[in-house]
């Protein structure tokens, strides 16, 4: 059934092992490639390829035998069987496999296990080829090519790494059934952890070589398969703190990859959800006909090497097939399956010479592209030549840009014979490309609107037209506009390293770019929208220098020796907002006995600690917040509407809280996180904040001013399993624990509504977090508002019996209702309510089971609980005294910690005198607070 060739002979397959051994007679260097052209236009594009790889492979001296083999419907049609036995074995037996598509309408209606579909899923199982290796690339000479705009697919360069022997394409038990009367279809997600972990490695490891960015994408929050892939990729990133990973669920990644392409670097992903987004991303390349992967197996098994498309039945046989995407995987087989760097470096060439010189095929096609001749003579090398036209005219573009040095972009330097014998060998090859359009496709000799006509696939390019503004130029002219403009830079590889490439500007994601916003052309939603966002980010500018203000003339009282009464700090996660203009009680957490306590421990060596931080360095160098606004009404729909047991009451504290109702979300950029204390980089996460709210001091006070940032270097590494976030607020201390310690279990609790609802949304991409919609008191109760302070805080009372309120529970019974054991981290900020949770009588025991207690003290709002002026911290100190825990100062919060942790931190910094010296003021002004 197969047949052996090579560039110069044919050999039946049965004698292909003798004649193997007599090759090997006769070629220094050969390489045996099974073949697989398979179905619909692959024996078209094969045969593109096939020229293309014979040129490029005796240019530099190699040579290959190539064993065909039938695969997926020839083999049904031949043997019965879409993977036949024989075909197996060639495969195992190549140094390399390379497939060009299967399927077709012929055999759409045989049973599963008889579908062309299910030889191609057998050949990469019965090869282990695990690792598929999807780049797309976007060529400047089809950077108008794509349906997108040339702004957001320019320079991308994306790796879709995509498991590709497991997932649902595989999974057992896997059918049909009869249910009811009815017939049932099913199939099976599974993946096991070392499934996930071997490819990603090769995504850590693509990652590595390139731009160091890992996206992972699965569907953890439905899928457990997912959550399962999520924690692997998770520890092994461990391995690679150089690698920013992030986590996208692949709903949201097929938006992104559209919404701006040029966030991603590598992609990792599972069988199913790689297959869905490797089509959608080489739309972004112009057209599917464009992108290549490799398929590589554990070492020693060959790889298979083939494009990302089908078998296009609907054009096959028609000469419309773009080869390039099998040309390309030809040139991958040679660069990652046969170490032949330079081979791929000349297959790779010849592609983007041949877009240089304006050839297309109907799906890539563009106004004003060269519309190229029957080849009229042979170029002095002895190929035909392609290009046509008088003599005079043999320097056509073609030849020109055959002539020239390929583009490289740090690439290789390409070989060093003499230039013209290079240029010779190039030239052959491109001719070859070349001619295998012509032979097969005729494309460039039939008008677009032929094409249009016959391929919807093209019709795309018909609205193209005439949208494009740029109609009028070739694509040679554009392409050099664009390379002038780029100050002469060229095309870069299409499998290149993202090390070899000229830096980009737009690398790295910029609030537009994230946003996907473009420079509006005329005033739009688009302007509107970016007009919001800049009001937005000068809001947050005057906050900022509010909150300078504010504390510059705090530090004066206290340099005045005021007595901390009129006002706060302006700080606290829902604390005390600081404007000193609320109803009620005034004063600071500062004139807190206990805080003169905690200072006189460890309060400045917790400072110091604090500079120490590995994560110091990120909310020192500043997070950076990239804004996206949105309508808060679904917000507030999450709050009231979708809440029908709130009281009118409490609905209104929603409505109070925004009273604008909107939200601003975006993205906060460089954050501390986990991978940061092992050397890697900082942490993204998507945030939201309410206009007219604390939300946004909040998070920076959390991210940048507090005790939260040396919680790690705290807790060493031993981190806590199980947090109880007791006054959660808007989330953003839970944010920073699951970045601090991913494995934790986060119990939030947070009684008003509105708090809830964007906590809630805050929240609602981490793992492991269990939001109440309840407070934090000494017993179980209802509690009730009793006073509001500004739009940031809310004090609670006990409700009258037979009054409707929210849920209160105490610790243990948080614990209980959680089904948490114990916690062994507890942060409570509940706005005087800690003077109930530690009220005389109430069950403490929970705190010797905590390794620390966090808390924000609030001695001024006594009066609303009917206490005496320093009272709560009084009954906070009563029920730590007999514990042995120190309180240790923040220059907000008071942390208790056990004699262990004590221990620790005492040893960790055991003093260099000097350094004990700083104080928290210092601190605020080191890192901006
Ligand atoms: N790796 C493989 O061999 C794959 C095989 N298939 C099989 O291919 C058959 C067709 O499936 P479809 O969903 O239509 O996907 P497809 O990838 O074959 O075609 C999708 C669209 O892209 C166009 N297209 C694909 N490759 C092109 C190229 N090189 N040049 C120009 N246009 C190109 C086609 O004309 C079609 O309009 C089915 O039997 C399917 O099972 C589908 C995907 C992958
Ligand atoms: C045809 C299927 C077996 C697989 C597929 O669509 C692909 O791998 O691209």
């Amino acid at each position: 059934m197969q047949a052996t060739l090579s560039a110069r002979c044919i050999r039946p397959a049965a004698a292909r092992p003798a004649a193997r051994r007599g090759r090997l007679q006769v070629c220094a260097a050969t390489h045996n490639i099974t073949v697989l052209p398979g179905d619909g236009i692959g024996p078209e594009i094969t045969k593109v390829a096939l020229k293309a790889l014979t040129a490029a492979g005796k240019a530099e001296g190699e040579d290959f035998v190539y064993t065909e083999a039938p695969i997926g419907g020839a083999a049904i049609d031949a043997t019965g069987d879409p993977y036949p036995a024989s075909t197996e074995e060639v495969c195992k037996a190549a140094d390399a496999v390379l497939l060009a598509c299967i399927g077709g309408y012929k055999w759409d209606s045989l049973p599963n296990a008889q579908r062309p579909e299910k030889g191609l899923l057998r050949l990469r199982s019965s090869l282990n080829a695990f690792a598929n290796l999807r780049p797309a690339v976007v060529l400047p000479q089809l950077a108008d090519a794509s349906t997108l705009k040339r702004e957001v697919v320019e320079g991308v360069d994306i790796l879709i790494v995509r498991e590709l022997v497991g997932g649902i394409y595989f999974g057992e038990p896997r059918g049909f059934k009869e249910e009811n009367g009815e017939r049932v279809g099913y199939n099976t997600m599974v993946y096991r952890e070392s499934e996930v972990e071997r490819i990603a490695r090769v995504a850590f490891d693509a990652a590595m070589k390139r731009g160091k960015r890992l996206c992972s994408v699965e569907k953890s929050n439905v899928l457990e398969v997912s959550q399962l892939w999520k924690d692997v990729v998770i520890r092994v990133a461990q391995d690679y703190p150089e690698v920013e990973l992030s986590h996208m669920y692949i709903d949201n990644a097929a938006m992104q990859l559209i919404r701006n392409p040029k966030y991603f670097d590598v992609v990792v992903t599972g069988n199913i959800f790689g297959d869905i987004l490797s089509d959608e991303a080489s739309m972004l390349t112009g057209s599917l006909g464009m992108l290549p992967s490799a398929s590589i197996s554990e070492p020693g098994k060959p790889g298979i090497y083939e494009p990302v498309h089908g078998s296009a039945p609907d054009i096959a046989g028609q000469d419309k097939a773009n080869p390039l995407a099998m040309v390309l995987s030809a040139a991958m087989m040679c660069r990652y399956g046969l170490n032949l760097p330079k081979v791929a470096d000349r297959l790779e060439a010849a592609v983007t010479a041949a877009l240089d010189a304006g050839y297309r095929t109907g799906d890539i096609m563009q106004p004003g592209c060269k519309q190229p001749r029957p080849s009229a003579g042979r170029h002095p090398s002895g190929s035909p030549m392609v290009a046509s036209g008088p003599p005079s005219r043999q320097s056509s573009p073609l030849i020109d840009a055959s002539m020239r040095p390929p583009p490289r972009s740090g690439r290789p330097a390409p070989s060093r014979r003499p230039v013209l014998a290079a240029a010779a060998a190039f030239v052959c090859l491109l001719v070859v490309l070349m001619r295998g359009h012509q032979q097969s496709a005729e494309l460039q000799r039939r008008p677009i609107d032929a094409d249009v006509e016959k391929n919807p696939f093209d019709a795309r390019h018909a609205g193209q037209q005439a949208a494009n503004v740029r109609g009028g130029s070739t694509v040679q002219q554009q392409h050099e506009e664009q390379a002038a403009a780029a100050g002469g830079k060229q095309a870069h590889s299409v499998v290149a390293q993202r090390g070899d490439k000229q830096p980009q500007p737009d690398d790295e994601p910029t609030p537009e770019a994230l946003r996907g916003v473009q420079p509006p052309k005329k005033p739009g939603k688009l302007a509107q929208q970016k007009a919001a966002v800049a009001a937005a980010q000068q809001e947050a500018a005057e906050e900022e220098a509010q909150q300078a203000e504010q504390q510059q003339a705090q530090e004066q009282q206290q340099q005045q020796g005021g007595d901390g009464q009129g006002g706060s700090d302006g700080s606290g996660e829902g604390g005390e907002g600081g404007s000193g203009e609320e109803e009620g009680p005034t004063g600071g957490w500062s004139d807190s006995f206990l805080k003169q306590k905690a200072d006189a421990h460890l309060g400045n060596l917790l400072d110091l600690t604090s500079q120490m931080s590995p994560l110091r360095t990120c909310a020192a160098d500043g997070f950076s917040l990239e804004v996206q606004e949105r309508e808060a009404e679904d917000l507030l729909a999450d709050a009231i509407e979708g809440r029908p047991e709130l009281t009118e009451a409490q609905q209104r504290w929603a409505r109070y809280v925004a009273p604008e109702p909107t939200l601003v979300s975006g993205t906060a950029h460089n954050l501390p996180c986990a991978a940061r204390r092992s050397g890697g980089t900082c942490c993204s996460q998507p945030v939201s904040f309410r206009r007219n709210t604390t939300d946004y001091r909040v998070f920076k006070q959390v991210f940048q001013c507090h005790y939260m940032r040396y919680l790690y270097t705290l807790f060493g590494d031993q981190p806590p399993k199980y947090i109880l976030d007791a006054g959660a607020n808007a989330g953003f201390s839970t944010i920073l624990f699951k970045l601090l310690w991913p494995e934790a279990k986060v119990v939030m609790l947070e009684p008003d509504p509105s708090n809830f609802a964007i906590l809630s949304r805050n929240t609602a991409r981490l793992e492991n977090v269990h939001p109440i919609n309840a407070g934090l008191w000494g017993r179980t109760a209802n509690i009730t508002v009793k006073a509001n302070h500004g739009n940031w805080g809310k004090v609670f009372q006990e409700a009258e019996e037979g009054q409707s309120g929210m849920p209160a529970y105490s610790v243990a019974d948080v614990a209980k209702k959680a089904g948490v054991p114990a916690f062994d981290f507890v942060k409570i900020d509940i706005e005087g309510a800690e003077g109930q949770v530690f009220a005389p009588g109430r069950d403490v025991s929970w705190i010797k089971q905590a390794r620390a207690v966090s808390l924000e003290l609030h001695d001024f709002f006594a009066d609303y609980f009917g206490l005496k002026r320093g009272e709560i911290s009084s009954r906070v100190d009563a029920a730590f005294s007999p514990t042995g825990y120190t309180p240790v100062s923040d220059n907000e919060h008071i942390i208790y910690l056990n004699p262990e942790l004590q221990a620790s931190v005492s040893q960790l910094h055991a003093p260099p005198p000097k350094l004990v010296a700083i104080r928290t003021a210092r601190l605020k002004k080191i890192s901006g607070c």
